[in-house]
């Protein structure tokens, strides 16, 4: 660790001699390598170190526009220094996923990077759906920021029906121009990133009218503003949506248009394209497009459990630290992670990074491969990509951002102010629940893939890999065992039994007559919860084999630490599920009895390697962001630290007082 500091506590130094694993082997193993270990060390510290790139103020302190100020000077230097890194041919993906992720990004612009959209979504749409001379054109520019753009989906009246959406791209053939138009209030564009005071371009979804025939949405370049002045364009309504629960430094935006006109070569056309007297030639596969469309899903698993690792190492470390109440009359106040209430709100979260890690990792190889067929033209995978992508969002966003409010309300009073670095995690992680597909909406587009493999099942038709347990997961008693298998087997029965319940009950509510529409809609609970069984049996699956994976190539002391938090995973799973264990499998009262005692011994075995673990995770100081999770553990000093820096603080009397405080003292007399 680079950043010891000479005074460690005492605690934290005994709870680190007790580590009985190497905790640079861990470390290794989730950087993928000493090499990739190395790269980034030397990534963060190019960027960490650099003086400019620290506020002289906290930014909480500050103003909205302020903030934004702030965070667009830090941001350009953040780029200008990416800029650098790849003249240097240090080119990787990682430095874009670094600092746009949940790592070194939210530690340099705590509240949302306002460039983060232009690389996240507009670069990729236009390599996705630009045609190779589009590509030519734009993406260099893009790349070297000559422009910046966003993409502008949202509206103010239609977030997820997207089909819903109401700006219109006319085609008009005598000047070969498209005519953007917002025809009402809820036509307005609404939350794209960067799009309020940041960005000059935009790619904007509109419905696409030409030869009097409207052929639905399409995506569009769409310069916003002059690009020296940067005065908005005649007919661009652009401007700030306002303060939110977090991310404000986002600069998410609004944008209306009125007959503004773009070149006819400026619809993005990889796929449909409109010629120039107004014929409209539709893609063979419109399926082509969805690469793209889930890069962003994909990436975002890793993503929520890089800001859930940040989380439980504050409240960890600050458990080893913290002391509360006195048990036993004559000894001291225990530390808190000695309450085992404390254990089992925060270890079972460790292991649940884990479990997302791998998974990420997993979602990341299979879309890579099938991004490669669909370039060759072969679409078969990317039904069963699409359904894992969506639940696994779903299912780590959701989890992630209980985890990090679970590791908040686990550092009590303390936890609740800023300076723990907890509010601003989780505003950008429970946003993450909401946006690139609206969480209950994503479950339900699994449940259409389940509903499809158990209608494959009825029929004999071969089902494939993620879903292949549907054939021979049945309800029945198998014997508890107490190991990994069994959880999976009564998971996997779980979710069986759950497919096949919503599927049955969708079938009769048609067969009574009710239409397809309304029998899914009146079905939706069960769909949802079907999804959400098939992802977490799927989760202890992928966590499974990958730790078997490894499992050859690791030392003896970390073999056993992992296998202990994906025991751990698998428990905490199986007993949140406990009536539709109850329900759907063959287990037993006992076996829940022994389910909770396996939970507890798990829960002792890995407590005196519990700061360990977190260390292992090397994350800088000044990543973390917190007066609590400090690697020193002199937390009350941080925090006494941060409370000098409120300008409250900055005089001993404030003007309210003469103004108001003391009047109204007075006329009380
Ligand atoms: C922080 C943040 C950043 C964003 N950034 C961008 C951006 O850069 N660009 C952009 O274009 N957009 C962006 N968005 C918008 C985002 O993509 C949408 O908010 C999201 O798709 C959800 O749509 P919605 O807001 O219309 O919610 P709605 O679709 O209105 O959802 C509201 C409720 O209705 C339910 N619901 C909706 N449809 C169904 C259905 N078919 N079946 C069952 N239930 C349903 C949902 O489950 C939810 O409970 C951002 C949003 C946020 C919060």
């Amino acid at each position: 660790m680079d950043n010891k500091q000479v005074t460690l506590s005492v605690d934290l130094l005994k709870e680190r001699q007790k580590c009985t694993f190497n905790t640079l082997e861990l470390t290794y193993l989730l950087d993928g390598g000493p090499e990739r270990t190395k790269e980034r060390r030397e990534r963060e510290s190019y960027f960490l170190d650099d003086p400019e790139l620290k506020s002289s103020i906290p930014t909480e302190y500050l103003s909205h526009k302020e903030k934004y100020e702030e965070a667009i000077r830090v941001s350009c230097l953040i780029f200008r220094k990416v800029l650098h890194l790849q003249e240097e041919g240090k080119v990787g993906i990682e430095n874009f996923q670094e600092i746009l992720g949940g790592q070194l990004g939210s530690s340099l612009i705590k509240d949302g990077n306002p460039l983060a959209l232009h690389y996240v979504m507009y670069i990729p749409t236009l390599m996705g759906q630009g045609t190779y001379q589009q590509q030519a054109e734009w993406i260099q520019k893009a790349w070297n920021c000559t422009m910046i753009g966003t993409y502008a989906q949202t509206e103010l009246g239609h977030g997820t029906f997207i089909r819903g959406l109401e700006t219109t791209a006319t085609y008009d053939q005598e000047t070969e121009e498209f005519i953007i138009n917002s025809p009402t209030l809820t036509s307005y564009k609404w939350w794209p990133g960067g799009l309020g005071q940041t960005a000059n371009y935009a790619i904007v979804v509109a419905q696409l009218n030409t030869l009097g025939k409207c052929y639905g949405i399409h995506p569009f370049i769409v310069q916003l503003r002059d690009e020296e002045t940067h005065q908005p364009l005649p007919g661009v309504k652009i401007g700030e949506i306002g303060c939110k629960m977090g991310m404000n430094t986002t600069n998410n935006g609004y944008l209306g248009f009125e007959n503004v006109r773009i070149p006819r070569n400026q619809m993005l056309m990889k796929n449909n394209k409109v010629l120039k007297d107004g014929t409209y030639v539709e893609s063979p596969s419109s399926k082509l497009t969805y690469g793209t469309m889930m890069f962003v899903r994909v990436v975002l698993v890793q993503d929520v459990a890089n800001y859930l690792k940040k989380a439980v190492t504050i409240a960890v470390r600050y458990s080893c630290v913290r002391r509360q109440s006195q048990p036993k009359p004559d000894e001291p106040e225990p530390q808190i992670i000695d309450y085992v209430t404390q254990q089992h709100k925060l270890f079972p979260i460790i292991s649940t990074y884990f479990a997302f890690h791998y998974c990420a990792e997993w979602l990341w190889d299979m879309y890579n491969n099938v991004n490669s067929q669909l370039e060759a033209g072969q679409l078969s995978q990317l039904p069963e990509l699409h359904a894992l992508a969506c639940c696994l969002k779903a299912v780590s966003t959701s989890d992630c951002s209980a985890g990090v409010e679970t590791c908040r309300l686990a550092c009590g009073g303390h936890g609740y102010m800023t300076s723990s670095n907890f509010p601003s995690t989780y505003g950008l992680v429970t946003a993450m629940c909401t946006y690139e597909g609206e969480n209950t909406v994503l479950l339900l587009q699994t449940a259409r893939y389940l509903m499809k493999s158990w209608q494959n099942k009825v029929e004999g038709i071969q089902l494939t890999p993620t879903v292949l347990y549907l054939q021979s997961a049945q309800a029945s008693n198998i014997v508890y065992n107490r190991n990994i298998d069994w959880i999976i087997t009564v998971m996997e029965q779980v979710a069986a039994g759950k497919v096949e319940l919503a599927w049955t009950h969708m079938n009769e509510r048609i067969k009574k007559g009710l239409g397809a529409e309304d029998a899914w809609n009146h079905t939706s609970i069960e769909l949802a919860a079907c999804a959400e069984a098939h992802c977490r049996a799927f989760v202890v699956r992928t966590f499974y084999s990958e730790i078997m994976r490894l499992k050859y190539t690791i030392s003896e002391p970390l073999r056993i630490v992992l296998l202990q938090l994906l025991d751990l995973y698998g428990v905490t799973t199986a007993l949140k599920c406990l009536g539709d264990l109850l329900r759907f499998s063959g287990t037993t009262g006992s076996d829940i009895e022994n389910l909770q005692q396996w939970l507890e011994e798990l829960l002792s075995a890995i407590r005196p390697n519990a700061v360990s673990i977190v260390d292992s995770f090397d994350i800088r100081d000044e990543v973390l962001s917190s007066a609590l999770g400090a690697y020193d553990g002199n937390v009350y000093e941080r925090l006494f630290a941060e409370a000098t820096k409120s300008p409250l603080n900055a005089e001993p009397v404030n003007k309210s007082f003469r103004q108001h405080l003391k009047p109204f003292l007075k006329s009380q007399l």
